[in-house]
């Protein structure tokens, strides 16, 4: 089964939302964002959530301090990680049993101590690459970048994805969307 990831999650509407449509990871933003979070709302959000959905922070050029803040507060079970890593960020995460989604422009930027990979141009844009291409990676990789219902079907047959990580395309009128939110998750869960 492929798993899905609903990310940029950032009300307690939201956090409603993908309980009832249990998803298999949720991602809050802590990158700057329409969606962004700090620390004090993940910890409130987070409390409301089914905790068998499993919470990656979305962080940007961070500082592996900035990083750990949130993982040492206990909110997150995955580092969903954009830029350059820094070169003690990945033991440290592993050391409190959390994982890495490093997000990779090429196959050769891949850290094999990452957990997951993501080739994600798009940043919550709901922007899709022109052509979808599988990657020649050993981890499992995350598809990401402008996934909705009418894509989803046809991406997932060429990436071969674990995961797939969908933002823009759960939503309307920039808000979370119940039911674009149901029937991916349904559709992805069925793939
Ligand atoms: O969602 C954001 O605002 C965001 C900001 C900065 C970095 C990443 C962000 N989101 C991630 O981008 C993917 C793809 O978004 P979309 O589905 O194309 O809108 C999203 O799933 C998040 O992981």
């Amino acid at each position: 089964m492929v798993k899905i990831k609903l990310c940029g999650l950032h009300t307690t509407a939201d956090i409603a939302k993908a309980n009832q449509v249990h998803p298999d990871f949720v991602g809050l933003v802590f990158a700057p964002s329409q969606r962004q979070v700090d620390l004090k709302t993940a910890r409130i959000l987070t409390q409301d959530l089914d905790p068998t959905i499993a919470v990656a922070g979305v962080y940007v050029n961070a500082s592996t301090e900035t990083v750990m803040a949130a993982v040492t507060d206990r909110v997150l079970q995955l580092v969903q990680y954009y830029g350059a890593l820094p070169a003690n960020l990945i033991a440290q995460l592993h050391e409190q049993h959390v994982q890495l989604i490093q997000v990779v422009q090429t196959e050769t930027d891949v850290d094999p101590e990452a957990d997951y990979v993501m080739f994600d141009a798009s940043r919550g844009r709901g922007q899709a690459p022109a052509q979808f291409q599988k990657h020649a990676v050993t981890q499992p990789e995350i598809l990401s970048g402008g996934i909705t219902l009418a894509n989803v079907q046809t991406a997932v047959a060429i990436v071969k994805p674990a995961v797939v990580d969908i933002s823009s395309g759960v939503e309307t009128d920039s808000h979370k969307d119940l039911a674009k939110m149901q029937a991916l998750t349904d559709l992805v869960h069925r793939l």
